[in-house]
């Protein structure tokens, strides 16, 4: 392992780009300027990118970039590219017109890593299929937990009586019990002791909120992003700033204040900062509006991007397409490259190819196949384990069925009997497909579904840690049935589906629980001692499972290609090693 000793500070940057708002969190002391631009010299020959998902398409985006006479292929073992990111339109009887179901991803935020999205989005020519839904869209301001019995609206900004709204929530409604005491108390209660590395979300928040805010209400959170348990998942890994602020400053508030007051270092320039100011700038009607937007989507789904990033690395001779195509094993060449052995589904004898460079985007357990098939014990790798989901998208002839909003989470200390069926959560999907009404002006708005009169659409989301211990999930008959009594129970809603769809997403979203970057450093030192930096990673794993962060993660890998100390989990090693402020 390359000394991984720099403790750089945990950092969450609010760096303007002009008026836009980034978070980023790297932090690198090469020279920007010498990898930011499209490079000739240094040009990595051939790079094989190992799995077709938008990681994938990414890195191959990124890398025919920045190294343009680069040869570059990406395998894939299935026969489709583009992984989670599933759109399909479904023919809506009598209406005689379209709709459009999600099976994983719907939306992308614009903030953070969404503005290197965005700024693909651009590069695509995609704007104009693009939908902007505003931040003041009832999409965006209405959102509700479903405890113990009825749905409650979580009062957001920038409703007109917002303050007044969130007090009547809070004094009201048994989910928010001796909330205000545990915020008054917060700052009184003790810190972690010194040795503790990591923890549970469930076990640092109850430390410092009590109990029953985490299980009746922030674990509905968690269950919409990561579909895992705050018992399980890693507060290190997914609270960063906030786990170390307790270890700085004793406390979160005590934390924020100190931000406030300007005692946290001030971030450093980044290099994907950098490339968004001088390499892919935003337009400047985009950034102005940035700030209006709460979410955006396209036309035909969220797979418009990865099918608009397939047709233009189509038009680019450099780039090789290989569908069904496993990798069997991978091992380091003499010659300074690396071995892959694939197997073709289409009757082919496995073969060996040969490329300077890998970036494995597949899934972490596909890394400990390829470590097994070359003779390490299986446990010098990590297991990374991850929630399967099961999506069943509803679409109704009746409109309005459901409150107005963006849809409500369940959380954990949802009793049993109103929630046998193990959701995790419903998305109201036709305030993010709208007719005009919910996207931010200045913008054309496209439209999703095709239909003469607009239904409702939603999907019921299932499963996820509830799942954990299944050894086989329900079929597509029986998460029908399983999602219309959930909305029975939780909307009174009786009446047939005129249109419906149910995938099952196995092991979509992988788990950061506890213990998640002691895994990092483990794959990362793996990978260094095998491959010698010859191979990176990017994905869902590494730091943050939305497609932002996938883009974000791809960037990455290809702007470490050179750097032969990096395995692209570096950043994430030690940017993560709490280190007490002096
Ligand atoms: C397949 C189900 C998924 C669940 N979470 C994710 C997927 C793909 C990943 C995810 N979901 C959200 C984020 C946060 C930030 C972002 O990148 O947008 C991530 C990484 C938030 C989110 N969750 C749901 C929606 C519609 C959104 C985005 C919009 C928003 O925040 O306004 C719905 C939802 N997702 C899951 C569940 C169980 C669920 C329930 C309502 C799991």
């Amino acid at each position: 392992m390359p000394p991984i000793s720099r403790a750089a500070p945990s950092l969450t940057l609010r760096t303007p780009i002009r008026n836009v708002q980034c978070l980023y969190r790297y932090n690198f002391t090469t020279s920007v300027h010498a990898r930011n631009a499209p490079n000739n010299n240094d040009d990595p020959r051939d790079v094989a990118i190992v799995g077709g998902g938008i990681t994938g398409l990414g890195c191959a985006y990124y890398a025919s970039k920045r190294y343009p006479l680069a040869k570059i292929t990406i395998y894939e073992k299935t026969s489709r590219f583009g992984g989670w990111l599933q759109s399909s339109r479904h023919r809506v009887p009598g209406d005689g017109g379209t709709v459009l179901f999600e099976s994983g991803p719907r939306t992308l935020r614009p903030k953070g890593n969404g503005i290197l999205t965005l700024s693909m989005v651009e590069d695509l020519q995609l704007t104009d299929d693009t939908i902007f839904i505003s931040s003041r869209s009832v999409a965006a301001t209405n959102r509700y937990i479903y405890y113990p019995d009825h749905l409650i609206r979580l009062p957001a900004p920038p409703a007109p009586r917002w303050a007044s709204d969130l007090w009547h929530t809070i004094s009201t409604e048994e989910a928010f019990q001796g909330v205000i005491w545990a915020a008054l108390m917060e700052p009184f209660r003790s810190a972690r002791s010194e040795d503790v590395n990591d923890e549970s979300i469930g076990s640092f928040l109850s430390r410092r909120l009590g109990r029953s805010v985490v299980d009746r209400v922030v674990s509905a959170v968690f269950h919409g992003i990561y579909a895992g348990d705050v018992w399980e998942l890693s507060a290190r890994s997914l609270l960063r700033r906030a786990y170390q602020d307790e270890r700085d400053w004793g406390s979160l508030l005590g934390g924020g204040i100190a931000r406030w007051r300007g005692n946290q270092p001030s971030p450093p320039q980044t290099e994907v900062v950098d490339y968004l100011r001088n390499v892919a700038p935003l337009s400047k009607e985009l950034q102005d509006s940035l700030t209006r937007i709460n979410v955006f989507t396209f036309r035909e789904g969220i797979s418009q991007l990865t099918q608009s990033l397939i047709t233009r690395l189509k038009d680019d001779p450099n780039v090789k397409f290989a569908s069904n195509t496993g990798i069997k094993s991978m091992t380091p060449n003499q010659d300074d490259g690396i071995e892959l052995e694939i197997d073709q589904k289409d009757g082919h004898d496995v073969k060996s190819v040969h490329h300077k460079r890998v970036i494995w985007t597949g899934a972490p357990q596909s890394l400990r196949d390829i470590a097994a098939a070359q003779g390490d014990r299986r446990d010098k790798l990590p297991v990374i384990p991850s929630e399967t989901v099961m999506t069943v998208n509803l679409y109704y002839n009746t409109p309005n069925m459901h409150p107005p909003g963006f849809g409500y989470l369940i959380p954990l200390a949802t009793p049993f009997e109103q929630n046998p069926e193990n959701a995790l959560g419903v998305v109201f999907d036709d305030s993010y497909s709208p007719d005009g009404r919910a996207t931010s002006s200045g913008f054309n708005d496209p439209v999703q579904d095709q239909v003469r009169i607009r239904g409702t659409k939603m999907t019921v989301m299932l499963g996820g840690h509830y799942w954990k211990h299944w050894s086989s999930f329900p079929n597509e008959k029986e998460g029908l049935a399983m999602a219309k009594e959930v909305v029975k129970r939780h909307l009174s809603i009786t009446e047939e589906p005129i249109v419906s769809a149910v995938n099952l997403q196995a092991n979509c979203i992988p788990r950061y629980a506890v213990g998640h970057h002691d895994r990092i450093t483990q794959t990362h030192d793996w990978l260094f001692t095998r491959f010698s930096g010859k191979v990176k990673v990017a994905g869902s794993w590494i730091d943050g499972v939305g497609v932002n962060d996938c883009l974000r993660s791809a960037w990455h890998a290809v702007n470490v290609f050179n750097d032969m100390s990096s395995t692209a989990l570096n950043s994430v090693v030690t940017e993560a090693n709490l280190v007490k402020k002096a």
